[in-house]
């Protein structure tokens, strides 16, 4: 056993903490539909707070909630959780939540960009806590609506009541997240891990790697639909042998000539040069520049962020998915 992290499970974790408590859900998106509706499904007392109508009003009143504005969600709220994107949190804070929160109502975030940056300046007595899911908000509300839960790592900064860890672990539980576990962990440690890997493989690096190996294999004149397979189909299938036994229950579900070439040709790819912009990725996190950077894009209207999408929108390999949808969908398990 290596035994270093602090991990809770359903039996460390009580409702108590929270029952009867007024909860705002600021965002009704990825995080804020999973969460409210999780919360809400057990047993919590939950009101979506959002700043105007639109898609996210009209999904929360389908799913059964009375959407309020901002403002006057957090009026009477004890604890406020903040899922709106991280580049809004801190207008919301400064505009909506922070002239109108209960003196000393908890803050709670499910990603620490925006505390352990600076960007928002809790008052003194409030408690402030993470609980942050790790991964996406579908698969929360999935996992928990199956009996199951996605793991989150909790924190807290802020602790004027005593009851901060307390309270984190009754939202953990609450969004199902107990069922697996809640590891211990700080602001910093989320935030900075956090970025690091949906930059260097979660979101940028399994997407490059997909790209780089999908169209190398077009270039070279195979079909796309054949390199789709090989290079983007199947990472599911072997990365659900992954999640279940390891990686070395992936090296034996797959043949020995697999082994062989992806131990020695797999190094040759990701060889010291990538390890080393890993590296460099890891550190520009954690002395602030992606987050200066991030900021400034940000203000500028997200151009990179907006030209991306679309340049994955009409890729060839977006339109080989598009086209072997049906197909892939038709071929998956049926519960
Ligand atoms: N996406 C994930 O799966 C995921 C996983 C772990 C942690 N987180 C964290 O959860 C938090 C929320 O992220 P998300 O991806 O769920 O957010 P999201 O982009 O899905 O948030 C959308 C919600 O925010 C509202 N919103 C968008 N722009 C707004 C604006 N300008 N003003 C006011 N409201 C606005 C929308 O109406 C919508 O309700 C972030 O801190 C993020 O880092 C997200
Ligand atoms: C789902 C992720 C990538 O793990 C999350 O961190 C996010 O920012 O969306
Ligand atoms: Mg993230
Ligand atoms: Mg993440």
């Amino acid at each position: 056993m290596i035994n270093i992290a602090k991990i809770y499970t359903d039996k460390d974790a009580s409702l108590d903490a929270l029952k009867g408590k007024k909860i705002a859900v600021l965002g009704y998106g990825n995080q804020g539909r999973a969460w409210a509706l999780n919360l809400r499904d057990s047993g919590l007392d939950v009101t979506v707070g959002l700043e105007r109508q639109g898609k996210s009003w009209e999904k929360a009143t389908k799913d059964g909630f009375t959407p309020v504005k901002t403002d006057e969600a957090v009026r009477n709220a004890e604890v406020i959780i903040f899922l709106v994107p991280d580049m809004i949190q801190r207008t919301i804070w400064l505009e909506k939540v922070k002239p109108n929160m209960k003196k000393g109502a908890d803050l709670v975030f499910a990603h620490g960009f925006n505390i352990h940056f600076r960007m928002i300046e809790p008052p003194a007595d409030s408690d402030v806590y993470m609980v942050a899911p790790k991964g996406p908000g579908d698969t929360v509300r999935d996992y928990y609506v199956a009996g199951g839960g996605v793991p989150v790592l909790v924190a807290a900064y802020q602790n004027v009541s005593g009851k901060a860890m307390e309270k984190a672990l009754a939202v953990a539980k609450g969004i199902g997240a107990t069922r697996s576990g809640a590891l211990e962990s700080s602001f910093k440690e989320e935030t900075e891990t956090d970025l690091v890997g949906e930059q260097t493989i979660l979101v940028g690096g399994i997407m490059e790697l997909m790209r780089a190996s999908f169209e190398t294999l077009v270039e070279m004149g195979y079909q796309p639909e054949v390199a789709y397979f090989e290079t983007i189909n199947e990472v599911k299938m072997i990365v659900d042998i992954i999640h279940s036994k390891g990686l070395s229950g992936m090296l034996r579900a797959v043949s020995d000539t697999a082994k062989y070439g992806g131990m020695t040709v797999g190094k040759k790819v990701i060889n010291e040069d990538v390890r080393k912009r890993i590296r460099e990725a890891a550190e520009r996190v954690r002395d602030g520049q992606f987050a200066s950077e991030w900021v400034e894009e940000y203000n500028r209207g997200m151009p990179t962020v907006v030209n991306g999408l679309k340049e994955v929108d009409n890729s060839l390999e977006q339109k080989v998915a598009n086209e072997l949808r049906d197909l892939i969908e038709r071929g998956k398990p049926k519960k």
